[in-house]
């Protein structure tokens, strides 16, 4: 038997359907999300645009309004490992960005088991800090105990797998690379409700792809949910078991990664 769950306070939305005999995680129900940008065309700031204003007698600079995500409906069950893909600004950073509870939803909604953490590329580590330090702070940011942390720290650098020495050096010394690798280090040292990984395995060598996909296996046996976010469609195809597909803010497909990349990479020739 299948659930619906509907927006009732604006209006029809696409329905989700639940499967009930497996354990959703996130469902994500008619989700749009709006971005405001005030001062849009240099209205606002500075005082000749101001002036400009006040000529034109313009009340207040305009607000440009940017409908990233337009009415996405998806139900993530325990154990997916579900790939986001999509060309340039069709939305999937938005999209994490609101499952992370980061962006409030314009219209719609999105409920979680347990709570997500997001794993970006801009993911807050300290960059004056050297690594080390930053995996402390980092698992104790993370909720993990100073003893857990103590515990999780040798195998942390050793998954990192930074050149030698680097873990003492700021991490403003660090490639990208070997910035992305101990950000996903620290992350994959404990177990997450709902993972959002955001580019994060991008920079990595093929050797780290390899290691990190073994992580996120590892991870989705515990965790909830594992969400990535990737352009490299060899992540997406050898780490996930669905993959969804945005196109302009709207949901384009949603399936198994053999169907979903093959129709992607004909409709972009990517
Ligand atoms: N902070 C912001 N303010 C205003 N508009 C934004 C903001 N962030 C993203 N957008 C817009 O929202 C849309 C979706 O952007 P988003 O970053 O989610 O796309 P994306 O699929 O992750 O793109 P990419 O592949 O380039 O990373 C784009 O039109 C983008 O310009």
């Amino acid at each position: 038997m299948a659930n619906s769950l509907k927006d009732k306070a604006t209006g029809p939305q696409p329905e989700v359907t639940l499967d009930d005999d497996r354990d959703p995680i996130v469902v994500v129900d008619g989700l749009h999300i709006v971005y405001r940008v005030y001062g849009g065309g240099g209205g606002k700031g500075n005082a000749a645009s101001a002036l400009m204003r006040v000529v034109k007698r313009e009340g207040r600079p305009q607000m440009k309004e940017v409908h990233a995500v337009k009415g996405v409906s998806f139900v993530a069950y325990r154990g997916d490992a579900i790939g986001v893909i999509g060309t340039n600004g069709s939305g999937k950073s938005t999209l994490l960005k609101a499952i992370a509870g980061l962006l409030p939803p314009a219209r719609g909604a999105v409920y979680t088991a347990g709570q997500p953490s997001l794993l970006g590329v801009n993911a807050a580590l300290m960059k004056d800090l050297t690594g080390s330090r930053n995996i402390i702070l980092g698992c104790l940011a993370m909720g993990m105990t100073p003893e857990e942390t103590r515990e999780k720290y040798d195998e942390i650098v050793k998954f990192a797998d930074l050149k030698p020495g680097f873990i003492d050096y700021p991490m403003n010394t660090y490639s990208s690379g070997m910035g992305a690798r101990l950000r996903f280090a620290i992350a994959a040292a404990r177990t997450h409700d709902v993972l959002l990984i955001d580019e994060a395995l991008a920079t990595g060598d093929a050797k780290f792809k390899r290691r990190s996909k073994a992580k996120i296996d590892e991870l989705r046996k515990d965790a909830g949910a594992v969400f990535l976010v990737a352009h490299n469609l060899d992540v997406i195809e050898e780490t996930c078991n669905r993959v969804i597909w945005l196109d302009d803010g709207r949901m384009r497909m949603d399936g198994d990664p053999d169907t979903v990349l093959g129709a992607y990479t004909e409709a972009t020739g990517k």
